[in-house]
């Protein structure tokens, strides 16, 4: 058995080759002559999965290892009866500290405090739910949008995406690129939605580039729209409008969910998919796999649970992850051919909030920094 799985899939070799034999390829594009004789395909989202790629070849099973699927035309493999899963949650705990730290860099330099701000999320699935989770953990108040969730009756309360837009100060978009139907959200974030946001709001942008109209961002901020932006993901990849980079303050090159844990994840996930296709179930505890972090402990000295004060949680944070590590690269090779996708597959090692171990003297502080998403113990 033949099973194809993009180069950049971590611990995809050790996995994949329990099952058969693995060939990794890249990814944008899969060259064709690969496929041949190919039984299973494990991709990324930048690869296009339809029938122009499949069509007429032998692969019965695909596996995306990543949350969004937009890239995949999921209609079309399942009447072909090939079996497909993607890997949803994998990376969500990546993107919502992506987001902490651009927020907290963001409060810094403007002279804020997170705790005094509304942030209004849009799309409350694996990652806007972590998101609200932890930012309720610090007291920041939240306002949530997610009309399909509204529509299925959930807990919210949801509201409509014009009430966030007028009253939360930060606006953060997690939901898919949907390119039409009910809850479409492409170009979600349009001329009109700017013009409507008051001054000195936040908008950040960690789904998809096309959930914001790109061209019409760009055109408010010429305008000297007062908005500070944060973009991960940009409409069009890899080829990005570099006047919107050096417009933005903060820029990366599509990597919120690139935590070592998010991308081992989304491969254990598709790994366990193709096995139970199989009939062959497998677990793979993620612990087995991962290395052994580069910081791993530290002491936080006395009491700070009824106020822990923003500058200390950022210097935690940064201990395990600081995104302007990711937006001056980016401002360095943006424009050069393949350089948007070199930063993606050389991207440096960087773990999750959880693998820092947090000494603390009370219990209570010890008890905050676990909601927040550090491990903590009691010394
Ligand atoms: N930048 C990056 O590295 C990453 C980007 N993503 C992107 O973020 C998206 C969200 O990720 P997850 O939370 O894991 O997905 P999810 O599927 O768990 O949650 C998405 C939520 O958005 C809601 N939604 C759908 N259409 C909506 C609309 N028009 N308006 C408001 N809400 C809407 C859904 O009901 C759902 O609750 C993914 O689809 C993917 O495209 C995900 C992980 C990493
Ligand atoms: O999981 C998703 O959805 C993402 O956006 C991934 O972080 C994208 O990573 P690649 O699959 O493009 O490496």
């Amino acid at each position: 058995m033949k099973i194809l799985v993009d180069e950049n899939m971590p611990y995809a070799q050790t996995l994949f080759s329990r099952l058969g034999e693995v060939q990794a390829v890249p990814g944008r594009p899969i060259p064709q002559a690969a496929l041949a004789g190919a039984d299973a395909l494990m991709v990324r989202s930048v690869t296009k999965v339809n029938a122009d790629l499949l069509a007429g070849t032998g692969v019965k099973f695909v596996g995306t290892a990543t949350a969004g699927t937009d890239h995949v035309d999921d209609a079309w493999l399942a009447a072909q009866g090939i079996g497909f899963s993607a890997a949803p949650g994998c990376n969500a705990i990546a993107v919502v500290e992506y987001v902490f730290s651009a927020l907290l860099i963001l409060a810094q330099r403007d002279g804020w405090q997170l705790r005094d701000k509304t942030v209004g999320i849009v799309g409350v699935g694996n990652v806007g739910s972590r998101l609200q989770a932890r930012l309720e953990a610090l007291g920041v108040k939240t306002l949530l949008c997610d009309p399909p969730r509204a529509a299925r009756g959930d807990h919210g309360p949801f509201w409509p995406l014009e009430k966030l837009v007028a009253e939360a100060d930060i606006l953060t978009f997690h939901t898919p690129l949907n390119k039409e139907g009910p809850y479409r959200s492409r170009h979600l974030v349009d001329a009109e939605v700017l013009a409507a946001l008051p001054d000195n709001r936040v908008l950040i942008n960690a789904c998809r580039g096309a959930v914001v109209d790109n061209a019409a961002l760009l055109a408010a901020l010429r305008g000297g729209k007062a908005l500070r932006t944060v973009l991960d993901v940009w409409e069009p990849e890899p080829d990005l409008s570099l006047p919107l980079l050096q417009a933005v303050d903060i820029g990366t090159a599509h990597i919120a969910g690139y935590s070592l844990e998010g991308k081992a994840r989304g491969t254990t996930q598709v790994f366990e998919a193709y096995s139970q296709f199989l009939g062959r179930p497998q677990q793979v505890p993620l612990a087995t796999l991962l290395p052994v972090p580069d910081v791993s402990e530290v002491t936080l000295n006395g009491n700070l649970a009824a106020n822990l004060d923003e500058g200390t949680l950022l210097r935690l944070m940064h201990l395990v992850y600081d995104v302007r590590r990711d937006d001056a690269p980016l401002r360095r090779v943006a424009g050069i051919p393949g350089e948007f996708d070199k930063l993606r597959k050389f991207y440096q090692e960087r773990r999750e909030w959880s693998s820092l171990c947090i000494q603390c003297d009370d219990e209570a502080t010890a008890a905050l920094l676990t909601r927040l998403g550090f491990s903590a113990r009691l010394r």
